[in-house]
């Protein structure tokens, strides 16, 4: 049997035309990340992630026009969120339950042709932005939103998300970090969502899966941890001390470190923009302080580099937005590299099944109970 690589590190699992990373480099579809995120809408790329080519001005409005129409949700998805409130639980939680739910509501959740597959894509790319700003409401005590026909999806989300449409400005950062978060190669959850749909599974178990695995801690789940060290840490004065500790005890500093990149995840130095910019804007400078002096001890005591989940927690918390909404904001936008990558699994499919190599006993003898 072939030797064991844990956590399949360097393997190759996949041939894939949606993204690529070499070196620091990150491409969409063989277009450049810094590219997209200066000029591109985050609807384009999910075109671009979809169909492996840019949408002309015509496919770019049917796009924008279905994604706003299937953002409403059914009355009964409205109403479920009652259910969580209640039990005060985790955004993530919630929506890993509620993206399973709404396929009750889609009568071709199970139909499995090219059309159905474009129909299912399109309803959960803009059913997750409602589901996620609806909880946050909910669990507020305030009206659910419905989205603008005149907005993109970016401004739509803020808007679902706040009750207020957000300036140009809002928008555009935000959208920005739609399209840094969209696609990320074969990332644990994206991996995850293909292993599930490489049963023949339907495509709301292939997201189901993913947003299970985004949620860790890990991955997608950093970006609220960082905010949480943030916090714990409290001041600029107090850095210092709380890095080494960590350090000296081993312990996992959140948003540092990445599987792939070695020299710096490219995403981050836009996250990092943002958040110099945002952070002075909101009255939040000193947060931004905190995480230069935490990257720079790190990159000197442990040649650690910040992620894509280390400046995007101080972005969405100057944006107002609550800690534990960023790791399903994480997921709205990975939404579409997860519906990219289930697309291609379903076109040159073959089951994922690997090895594992036992190490545990042989040889043992059944024993009754009463004799054990
Ligand atoms: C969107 C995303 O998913 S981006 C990643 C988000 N996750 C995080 O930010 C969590 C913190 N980071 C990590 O846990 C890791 O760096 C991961 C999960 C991202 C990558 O994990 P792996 O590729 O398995 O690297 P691994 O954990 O083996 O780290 C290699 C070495 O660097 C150290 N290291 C890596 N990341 C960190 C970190 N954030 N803090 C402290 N030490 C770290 C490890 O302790 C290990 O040291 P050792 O060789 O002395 O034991
Ligand atoms: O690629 C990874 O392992 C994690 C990551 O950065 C992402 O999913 O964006």
């Amino acid at each position: 049997m072939a030797e064991l690589v844990k956590g399949l590190e360097g393997i190759i699992a996949s041939n894939t035309k949606v993204s690529s990373i070499v070196g620091d480099q990150l491409t969409y579809a063989g277009y450049e990340i810094d590219d997209l995120t200066e000029n591109a809408s985050f609807e384009e790329v999910i075109f671009l992630l979809w169909n492996f080519r840019l949408p002309n001005k015509e496919e770019l409005e049917n796009l924008k026009s279905q994604l706003i129409e299937y953002m409403n949700l059914h009355p009964r998805m409205y109403s479920h969120f009652e259910d969580y409130t209640a039990d005060a639980v985790h955004p993530m939680t919630g929506l890993r339950t509620s993206l399973s739910y709404l396929a009750h509501f889609d009568p071709r959740a199970d139909e499995f042709n090219e059309d159905a597959h474009m129909d299912k894509a399109i309803r959960i790319q803009a059913k997750v932005a409602s589901l996620v700003a609806a909880f946050a409401r909910v669990r507020q005590g305030k009206e659910v939103v419905k989205p603008k026909k005149e907005l993109s999806y970016a401004a739509n989300f803020l808007y679902m998300l706040f009750g207020e449409e957000p300036t140009a400005i809002q928008e555009e950062g935000f959208n920005k970090a739609l399209i840094l978060h969209a696609d990320h190669e074969l990332n644990a959850s994206t991996f995850t969502a293909r292993v599930a749909v490489s049963t023949l599974s339907d495509m709301y178990s292939g997201v189901v899966a993913a947003a299970g695995a985004l949620k860790g801690p890990l991955h997608g789940g950093a970006n609220e941890q960082v905010m949480k060290m943030l916090s714990e840490i409290g001041s600029i004065d107090n850095v210092e001390d709380y890095i080494n500790k960590k350090i000296e005890n081993k312990e996992k500093i959140m948003g540092f470190g990445h599987r792939v990149y070695k020299n710096g995840d490219p995403r981050a130095k836009y996250l990092k923009e943002m958040s110099c910019k945002i952070t002075d804007e909101t009255g939040h400078k000193e947060l931004f302080e905190m995480s230069v002096k935490i990257a720079d001890l790190l990159k000197e005591k442990k040649g650690l580099l910040p992620n894509v989940d280390f400046y995007s927690a101080t972005v969405y918390h100057s944006m107002g937005i609550e800690h534990d909404l960023f790791t399903p904001i994480f997921a709205v936008s990975r939404t579409s590299g997860w519906i990219a990558h289930i697309l291609e699994q379903y076109n040159d499919n073959r089951i994922i099944r690997p090895r594992a190599n036992y190490i545990g006993e042989v040889g043992r003898k059944y024993v009754p109970v009463e004799e054990r």
